[in-house]
This record gives structure tokens, sequence and C-alpha cells, in this order.
């Protein structure tokens, strides 16, 4: 019975379990299941997916983030800022700004640190990917997709599409208590269109600095949290001209609040908070 030592974190209630592959080993072909194994809540730990954190030769760490279905992930928003504040804490960093590795390229995390404790980080999240084909999704590859009406089980929608390195639709609500999050998500998430999924957002516009947001996951259904969907509703609210460029928004998501903010230089800064649940060992079925 092989077991590996683990610790949850969850970022505004997003949680994973983070593997330190500095310190253990797992079988790459295996992971999707262990993602299966420890995410679920009757016999595993209980989590949104599984999170490795492993040596870079292009960065200070490298992330994969395998979604709770054990799909895998190209980014997480709070996955990034939960690696961030593990590897200041375990010293696999010695500087407070350092560049984490993701499937979608390089990040750049500032850890602010409290009486040596990390309680917030600010990840610049690089620049937002447009183009149907940076998606993916089926249509022009050279075409935007901006309020852009599309139809879903017989409706038709207003949709907008962002990719973080991870791909996004959102959709504008009048209240975001009657999203239908768990009806409309599921269905778009595997629509055809979308060869690799997509994440589905819904998001209230409260002003230009302040948006509601809750989330369908890709691969992980219904989350408190999307850190890479917050930052696509905001460029999203700002290309449909509900929020400004280069001013910081409050995301008001299910699990908490996370500032974003779409600079003028065009990379997306995300601020949130980072916490360790506990820590333990996990033995594979
Ligand atoms: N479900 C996402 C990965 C997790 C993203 C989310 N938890 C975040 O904080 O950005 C995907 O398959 O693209």
């Amino acid at each position: 019975m092989s077991s590996f030592q683990f610790t949850k974190m969850h970022g505004l209630g997003n949680s994973y379990i983070y593997v330190n592959l500095f310190e253990e080993q797992l079988e790459e072909e295996s992971l999707p299941e262990i993602a299966r194994q420890v995410s679920s809540v009757y016999t595993g730990i209980g989590s949104d997916g599984l999170i490795l954190i492993s040596p870079s030769d292009r960065a200070e760490v490298k992330m994969r983030i395998f979604n709770n279905d054990g799909s895998e992930g190209k980014n997480c928003g709070n996955g990034l800022r939960c690696v961030a504040k593990y590897a200041f804490e375990h010293k696999l960093v010695t500087n407070e700004t350092f560049k984490i590795e993701t499937l979608s390229g390089l990040v750049e995390a500032k850890v602010h640190v409290n009486n040596d404790l990390v309680e917030l980080v600010t990840v610049d999240m690089g620049e937002p990917r447009l183009l149907k084909a940076d998606l993916p999704m089926a249509g022009d590859n050279q075409e935007k997709t901006i309020n852009e009406p599309m139809e879903f089980a017989g409706e038709v929608y207003q949709a907008t599409a962002v990719s973080m390195g991870n791909p996004h639709l959102i959709f504008y609500v009048d209240n975001i208590n009657q999203a239908p999050v768990t009806s409309l998500g599921p269905i778009v998430e595997k629509d055809e269109r979308f060869p690799e999924g997509v994440n589905v957002e819904f998001v209230e516009v409260v002003s230009k600095n302040e948006l509601h947001f809750r989330v369908w996951e890709r691969g992980s259904g219904v989350t408190q949290a999307c850190g890479t969907g917050a930052c696509a509703a905001v460029v999203s609210s700002v290309l449909n001209g509900h929020t400004s460029q280069g001013e910081e928004t409050t995301v008001h998501l299910a699990g908490g609040d996370l500032l974003i903010n779409w600079t003028k230089t065009g990379t997306v800064l995300m601020t949130g908070p980072a916490e360790v649940v506990c820590t333990g060992t996990f033995f594979l079925r």
C-alpha cells in the first residue's frame, strides 16, 4: 500500500491537496486516479483536486493541477497563491517575489509576509488570450467572442470567451443568486464547440469596480472560487464596458473576495488569501 505526505490548502474555499514532489514521488500514469481518490469527501480527503509542487528548470517551482475528475488543468489562480505560500514557508524559494511555471507559461508571485507567515499573495497572471484559437473553441481561429449570441439547450445567451491559459466563458446576469450555475454550467462545460471543455462563469455587475461571481468549473463542477475565472471575468467586464482597464476591481466570489486589475501594461494582477487546512499521510487504494 503506497502512501504520500500531503498538505490541504485553500484559496477562498477552493481547496486542493498539495503534494511536494521535492520530497515525494508519484507515478505519472497514476496522477488522474490519485486526484480522484484524494478529492472524494467520502473515501478521500475532500477537495476540488490535486496540485503538485515540483522542481522546474524555467522557474523556482512548477505547479501542475488536476481537477477532481482527474483531468489536468493548465492553470489555477487559487492554486498559484497556495503554491506561493507553501514554497515560501517551506523555503523552496528565498525571495518574496519569484516565478512559478505552469502548463500555460510562467507567472510571477509576490508573497505578503507577516511574522514569517504568508497571508496574502499577488500573482501577475500574464496577459489574457482572446482569440477562438486560444481557448480553444470552434469558429474562425482569429476571431474573438465578445458579447456574442450562443445557443445552449435551445436558449440564446450573450457570451464572452477569455483564456487565462485555461478556457472561460462568461455570462452576465441581473441577480447572481439566480444564476443558472448548476443547470447551464454542465451543459456549456461539455459543449462540442469547446473541444477541451470550458470553465463557465456568471457575473452580476455591481459597479464600475465591483462584480458578483459564481462558477461551474471544468472538471470540478461548482467551486467556492476560481482565480483564473475571476481574472477572466474582469477582462470580460472591461471588454463589455462594465469596468475599466488599469483600475482594481473587487470580485465577490462565494468563498470571499479577490482584487483583480487588468493593468494598462496588459497583464492581469490577482491578489487574495491562501490558507493551510491540514497535513497528513494519504494511503492510496
Ligand atoms: N477547472 C480549471 C482548473 C482550476 C482553476 C481554478 N480553480 C482557479 O482557481 O483558477 C480548468 O480545468 O481549467
